[in-house]
């Protein structure tokens, strides 16, 4: 098998019986995800019918200091690993892509930070997104009262609306409105039980990159607030300091990418628990953005890309973050300004602290 293409990881999370299963069911029916291997968290479960399909008992192995965003799924590890051995000696042909179907409570961090650390898997797999499903009718509900579901939420690339046949049209623009705060990085996509196209989630990579950017353009055009200094906001007082925020940034210029590094390991290292998601694209005067990709303190090794997605060259950052408020991290960016070489301004929050 070809070693040096690593095979794509889809983690497929959302708070119980927010729609993964039949989501996943009905994308498997077409020809797009033939060639997928499926693994599932729980066992005895019936309904998917698919000839890879693994079903494994979430263990969870706590490395390093024990923080659970940090810690390595063993029934991941094993399931993994049988796989790729199963592969390498011909047993099995090579699959396109491995899904990892959560239990509804899960938080999705350990499965990333499982991929990208062990030793053996970082170099056959690379998680290629995280989709989220929220269900019209509950979705706020369960964001309202379970932490899980916010965690979830942060964590996502793609966010999946179900159930929209049985919900009304308000309700689900409130839901989206709130994903949106939550995670301005996020795609949000809708379906319900008689779409049958729903491989699309799972086949096409969401282009991560391209989001944050086009959220944040959006939010300028609507907003207004593109161009004010962070510095204007690093008085501001926003309250609910327990609740999760986000913000995103841009900077006027191209970014040091040593300071940058060095600011970004000092805010993870003091807060990392508390930063749920880091997304964005920079401008670090190369050709292409390098995209930078977090889920609480692991950052994903930056990637370097060809061309700017929308055409704009200019570093936009997405934060979110759970007991941080926005003005903390501005307020940080500014004290570096020099070393970073390039002044931070806000472009969009879910705070209304002053500008
Ligand atoms: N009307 C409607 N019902 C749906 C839709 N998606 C899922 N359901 C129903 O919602 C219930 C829960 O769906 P599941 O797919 O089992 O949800 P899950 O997230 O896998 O559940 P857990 O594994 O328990 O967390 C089932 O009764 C489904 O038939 C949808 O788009 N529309």
């Amino acid at each position: 098998m070809a070693a040096n293409v690593k095979i794509p990881v889809i983690i497929l999370s959302g708070f119980l019986g927010s729609g993964k299963t039949s989501l996943l069911t009905r994308a498997l029916k077409q020809p797009q995800l033939a060639n997928s291997a499926i693994i599932v968290n729980e066992f005895g479960r019936m309904g998917l019918d698919h000839h890879l399909l693994s079903r494994v008992e979430e263990r969870t192995l706590l490395v390093g200091g024990g923080c659970v965003c940090c810690s390595m799924r063993e029934d991941l590890v094993n399931a993994c690993m049988e796989l790729l051995e199963d592969m390498q000696r011909g047993a099995k042909p090579r699959v396109d892509r491995i899904i990892v179907e959560t239990t509804g409570l899960a938080d999705p961090s350990p499965i990333w930070f499982t991929v990208l650390r062990h030793p053996v898997l970082q170099h056959h797999f690379h998680v290629e997104s995280v989709l989220v499903t929220v269900d019209a009718v509950n979705g706020m509900l369960h964001l309202d009262s379970h932490d899980e579901s916010i965690k979830q939420i942060s964590a996502a690339d793609r966010v999946i609306v179900t159930k929209t046949d049985i919900a009304d049209g308000e309700e689900i623009e409130r839901l989206r409105r709130r994903i949106g705060q939550l995670n301005p990085a996020a795609e949000v996509e809708l379906t319900d039980s008689e779409d049958t196209k729903s491989a699309r989630f799972f086949a096409d990579n969401p282009d991560s990159v391209r989001s944050p950017r086009t959220r944040c353009a959006m939010a300028a055009a609507d907003g207004g607030r593109e161009g004010r200094s962070a510095e204007d906001g690093r008085n501001g007082s926003g309250g609910h300091t327990d609740a999760t925020h986000s913000v995103s940034i841009r900077f006027d210029r191209p970014l040091d990418w040593h300071a940058f590094g060095l600011w970004l390991s000092m805010l993870l290292h003091a807060r990392g628990t508390d930063i749920l998601r880091v997304k964005g694209l920079l401008d670090l005067g190369g050709e292409g953005p390098v995209s930078l990709n977090g889920v609480q303190h692991i950052i994903h090794p930056p990637e370097h890309l060809d061309g700017w997605p929308d055409g704009r060259r200019t570093s936009t950052i997405v934060f979110i973050m759970k007991k941080v408020q926005p003005q903390q991290v501005t307020s940080s960016l500014l004290a570096f300004q020099h070393m970073l070489g390039a002044v931070p301004y806000v472009l969009e929050t879910d705070l209304q602290f002053p500008y």
